[in-house]
């Protein structure tokens, strides 16, 4: 088990590469199970949660190759075989596995997701929809099975946008009899993304990127080749990054239009950002403007980048108020931040940032990705060395971290912990 040490105070300057999007692979990989042939994903990010999918690919019976960034998966031998237990926990979007096995095989076995805790996560919608089609959902000791005799598109509405289920519907539904028509589907580019993906495999969908995706159901879907997209979220912790610490910064291979909520907020914060083809160039100024947040559906603020921002805003004056509509209890890395000197109040579901305030290195821990992402901006601004574990929550979503903050400036490695280290890590 390792640690992450970051000696503060070094500026950025440079290039960086951005992966591809961590949301979208981790649904693009299980829809591939829906093909008869081969599917070559490009681009993929180098996650863990990549990793631990293509290995539950295997369980059921999959070939899959990697080749640098890019996985082919043959799917012929693949069968439902139930997955209860074992990897569906290490990550969220095992939960894909639901949607595209019931769409291939009428059937599925798949234990609850894991992911990032944030709160209550329930998947009501996924299974409503699923119900929807025309399968039979039922929870059996923590795993869902779904059985259909066979699948029939309908109208489903969903009563929260959510990202997860608009995908695993859209899976279940596009080998579906008949037409399913999405009502208040979830706009992420994520989701524009893996419609892509489906479409080039032989699917009918039209509306994605609306709130009404329309979706006819086809006999069988092929095999094809699919560059993913760039990770927005990612690119948007480098360019927080930035704007913390950032003398010139230029992050490569992003969407800028993916970005805009981010964009206008670091300008309203006087962060000096420009966007030129597929690069945004971003530099730090003083002072910085405190700004409010509020996170909501794409294309609002993310809720992913809510805990980097938190960060941010220590170093801008007076108070800004972040309120997370999306998940309100995305809070842990707070109490981590405060142990680094942060003037942070939660008072009702309003988080208060005070600042500017020099932050001071800490032992700190990451809950989950994100909080993770919001310590390792903390300790690239505090004083002294801040040390930071729970690595494994960063390694599921940030591809290189270590390498890519080192080639901007950073000073930033990698330690073992010693076994009383692990202990108390544990511990605590
Ligand atoms: C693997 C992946 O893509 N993860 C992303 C995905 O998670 P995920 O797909 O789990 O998030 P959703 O968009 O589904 O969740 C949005 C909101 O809807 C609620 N909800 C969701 C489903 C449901 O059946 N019932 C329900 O009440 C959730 O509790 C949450 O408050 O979108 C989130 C919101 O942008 C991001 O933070 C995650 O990074
Ligand atoms: C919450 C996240 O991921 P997951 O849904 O995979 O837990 C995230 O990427 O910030």
């Amino acid at each position: 088990m390792q640690k992450l040490l970051i000696e503060g105070g070094h500026e950025l300057s440079g290039e960086v590469h951005i992966s591809g999007a961590k949301n979208s692979a981790v649904a693009l990989l299980p829809a591939s199970i829906l093909a008869d042939s081969t599917v070559t994903i490009e681009g993929l990010p180098n996650i863990s949660d990549v990793d631990t999918l293509g290995e539950l690919l295997e369980e059921i019976g999959g070939s899959v190759s990697r080749d640098g960034q890019d996985m082919t998966i043959h799917p012929e031998k693949m069968v439902a075989m139930p997955l209860p237990n074992g990897r569906v926990k290490k990550l969220r979007a095992s939960y894909y596995f639901m949607g595209a096995m019931l769409g291939k095989f009428n059937k599925a076995v798949i234990g609850l997701p894991g992911g990032c805790y944030l709160g209550p996560r329930p998947i009501d919608q996924h299974i409503k929809g699923f119900e929807a089609l025309g399968a039979e959902v039922t929870n059996e000791q923590g795993a869902i099975y779904l059985r259909a005799n066979e699948l029939r598109g309908a109208r489903i509405y969903l009563d929260v946008v959510s990202v997860g289920a608009t995908i695993n519907i859209m899976l279940a539904a596009v080998k579906a009899k008949g037409q399913t028509i999405i009502e208040n589907a979830a706009k992420e580019p994520e989701i524009i993304d893996v419609a892509t993906l489906l479409t080039n495999m032989g699917a009918k969908i039209k509306g994605v990127g609306t709130d009404v995706i329309r979706i006819d159901g086809v006999s069988s879907l092929h095999g094809c080749t699919h560059t993913i997209i760039p990770d927005r979220i990612e690119a948007g912790t480098y360019a927080i990054a930035a704007a913390a610490m950032g003398k010139e910064v230029v992050i490569d291979n992003v969407i800028p239009q993916h970005m805009e909520s981010l964009i206008a907020k670091l300008r309203e914060m006087n962060i000096d950002i420009e966007s030129h083809n597929d690069q945004l160039y971003v530099a730090r100024s003083n002072p910085l403007n405190s700004v409010d947040i509020k996170t909501l559906v794409y294309p609002g603020f993310p809720t992913d980048l809510q805990q980097p921002f938190t960060t941010l805003l220590t170093q801008a004056g007076h108070s800004g108020v972040i309120n997370d509509t999306i998940y309100s209890a995305r809070l842990k890395h707070i109490d981590e931040l405060r142990r680094m000197n942060a003037e942070i109040k939660v008072e009702g579901g309003s988080v208060i940032v005070s600042g500017p305030t020099q932050l001071e290195g800490a032992k700190v821990k990451a809950s989950d990705l994100r909080a993770g992402a919001s310590l390792v901006i903390a300790g690239l601004l505090a004083d002294g060395v801040t040390e930071i574990t729970g690595l494994d929550h960063i390694d599921r979503g940030y591809e290189n971290l270590t390498a890519k903050l080192s080639s901007l400036g950073a000073n930033i490695w990698r330690e073992e912990m010693t076994e009383s280290e692990i202990y108390q890590d544990q511990n605590t």
